[in-house]
């Protein structure tokens, strides 16, 4: 109840984390403490960004540095100390302000053994051997989902165009877009420059990159992150072409793919969607309006019913979960 109060009302997961931390036992290095003086090997996969230790399913074998000051000023934030239950306020009120000095952990090893990034050197590699030119971009992509959208729209053109002759005016203002977007968004070891040296080679290009976006629910259909950005991206390319300037990207054959690694997508069967550039024109021609399944947050009902659930990623519950995998194909027409 309490977890689920607060992630409607918008917590983030180190948030979350920190209260769950302060009324569990096992939580926050409590199950390491328990287990002591036994030696504990624990095998980590990481959900969040960074891998951070103590926040991945709480830490429980993690010396957790968490205060109570700290959770009473969550729960006021968001609005939530009147609705906790009263054994919330008992656990809060009878823990110590501060947690105690750093317990013995020496008897705790702890071993990441799933991540993002692993998922998507591994992706890389097997592009790499159906012989694309791959570039891994970032593995802490994070944002709300159309800024997000824009992001792998302007990477997209920026490829095509360092790879066109010409046009040198507009990728410079591409450039720019991108690079006030990647500060905006401070992601990390985003390398352009790698991008700019995969246009000159003549493999077709695939750039990895992953995380988690957010979504602003709006509306009330049905949908997840995945199948929202791929959609958002196939909106955002679809637009870019249409300008007078946009002309260039029909010389490639693009596919954007956006997938969960745990195979589901927020409330629905797929764990994701694919897009070409193309797809939002012929889903006009079809009768499809796709801005409105986008403002009611309608992606999966829009995918389902568009050429018979096709760009769907379905890959059933795979049992793991190392986040988002974004992955944008890109060949020139008319090569191999
Ligand atoms: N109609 C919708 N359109 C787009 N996104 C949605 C929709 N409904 C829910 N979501 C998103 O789905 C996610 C919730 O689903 P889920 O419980 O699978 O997520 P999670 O537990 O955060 O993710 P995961 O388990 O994949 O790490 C949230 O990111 C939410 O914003
Ligand atoms: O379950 C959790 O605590 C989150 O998914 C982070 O690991």
């Amino acid at each position: 109840m309490v977890t689920k109060l607060l992630a409607s009302r918008g917590a983030t997961i180190q948030e979350l984390n920190t209260i769950r931390k302060a009324l569990s036992l096992l939580k926050g290095g409590g199950l390491a403490q328990s287990a002591y003086p036994a030696q504990v090997l624990s095998l980590i996969l990481s959900d969040v960004i960074g891998d951070p230790l103590d926040i991945i399913a709480s830490g429980p074998t993690v010396a957790s540095s968490h205060s109570i000051q700290e959770c009473f000023q969550i729960l006021t934030t968001y609005n939530l100390l009147s609705d906790m239950p009263e054994s919330v306020h008992t656990v809060l009120s009878g823990s110590p302000v501060e947690q105690a000095t750093q317990k013995d952990f020496s008897h705790v090893h702890n071993v990441v053994i799933g991540s993002n990034r692993l998922a998507l050197e591994e992706a890389k590699r097997q592009a790499e051997d159906m012989g694309y030119f791959s570039v891994l971009l970032s593995d802490t992509v994070c944002g709300e989902v159309s800024t997000i959208a824009r992001l792998y729209c302007l990477l997209i053109q920026l490829t095509c165009l360092s790879a066109t002759a010409g046009n040198d005016l507009l990728k410079d203002k591409v450039e720019g877009e991108l690079s006030s977007l990647v500060a905006k968004l401070a992601l990390p070891g985003l390398h352009l420059r790698d991008i700019l040296r995969a246009s000159q080679v003549e493999k077709p290009i695939c750039l990895l990159a992953g995380g988690e976006t957010t979504v602003q629910l709006r509306g009330n259909g049905k949908g997840g992150r995945n199948q929202e950005l791929a959609l958002r991206v196939a909106l955002e390319l679809h637009r870019a072409r249409a300008t007078a300037d946009g002309r260039f990207l029909e010389k490639y054959e693009i596919v954007f793919l956006s997938g969960g690694t745990d195979g589901q997508d927020g409330p629905t069967e797929a764990a994701g969607a694919c897009c070409s550039q193309e797809l939002v024109g012929e889903a006009e021609r079809e009768g499809f309006n796709v801005e409105e399944f986008l403002n009611n947050n309608d992606s999966y009902t829009f995918f389902v019913r568009f050429q018979s659930g096709h760009h769907l990623l379905m890959t059933g519950l795979t049992g793991t979960n190392v986040m988002d995998l974004h992955i944008v194909l890109i060949r020139a027409k008319g090569r191999d």
